[in-house]
């Protein structure tokens, strides 16, 4: 089994962007989700992404946003790849002429090898499968039975949803996914123990990092 690639998302600030490539993420995402408490706007992003250093995957994360949108935001931003987290087709995803991913929210009777067939056939190169909680599209925190997932899958599997430094090292021994992604279980928390959202913990990206990675 190769080490999954690390995904942190939800990124807000430039300097979290910076600890998470130290610490050795693959990959960042900025939320370009206007309700999400990390949502960034393109001149944030813009600050974050110039503070990146080199061979670190930006992703740019989008729910069923308006195609000029998202073109927009391909004209003004060095993204490389898009991660399209809502109810888009395939015919859709297919249309940016970027690298991009999609999202499936593993709602009962969910298919992911169905799903990663279709969306093959269309030019995905991923299927992130991530938790279903009705009324928010993600990032919600919670995790869904990782003994859903198939054993494989015409595309590699990202696996997300309620991930922290405490269980994703079994989630990688469990589902031996290509890549993992984590966005709340690597933030600040107030006393109350809800997330700060947005607001990245260095020492939790470390832990996470180094327990996926183990
Ligand atoms: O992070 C968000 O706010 C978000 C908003 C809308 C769609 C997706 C979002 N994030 C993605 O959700 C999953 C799981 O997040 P968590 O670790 O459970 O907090 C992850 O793929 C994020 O990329």
């Amino acid at each position: 089994m190769s080490t999954p690639r690390v995904k942190i998302c939800g990124i807000t600030r430039p300097e979290d962007a910076v600890q998470a490539a130290r610490a050795g993420a693959d990959a960042i995402g900025l939320v370009f989700y206007p309700s999400s408490p990390r949502y960034v706007d393109p001149r944030r992003a813009a600050r974050i992404l110039a503070a990146l250093p080199p061979f670190v995957t930006t992703v740019g994360l989008f729910v069923n946003a308006d195609a000029g949108l998202v073109r927009e935001y391909l004209r003004e931003l060095p993204l490389d790849m898009l991660q399209f987290h809502g109810d888009e087709t395939p015919e859709y995803g297919a249309a940016f002429q970027r690298p991009w991913i999609k999202a499936l929210r593993m709602r009962d009777g969910a298919d992911p090898a169905g799903v990663a067939r279709e969306y093959a056939a269309a030019g995905a190169r991923g299927l992130l499968v991530d938790s279903y909680v009705p009324g928010t599209p993600g990032g919600t925190g919670e995790r869904f039975d990782w003994g859903l997932l198939p054993r494989e899958s015409a595309l590699p599997l990202i696996l997300a949803g309620g991930l922290t430094p405490a269980n994703v090292a079994e989630a990688v021994r469990q589902v031996r996914p290509w890549g993992v992604d984590v966005s709340g279980g690597v933030e600040v928390r107030a006393v109350t123990g809800a997330t700060l959202g947005g607001i990245k913990d260095r020492h939790a990206v470390r832990a996470f990092l180094r327990a996926a990675k183990a």
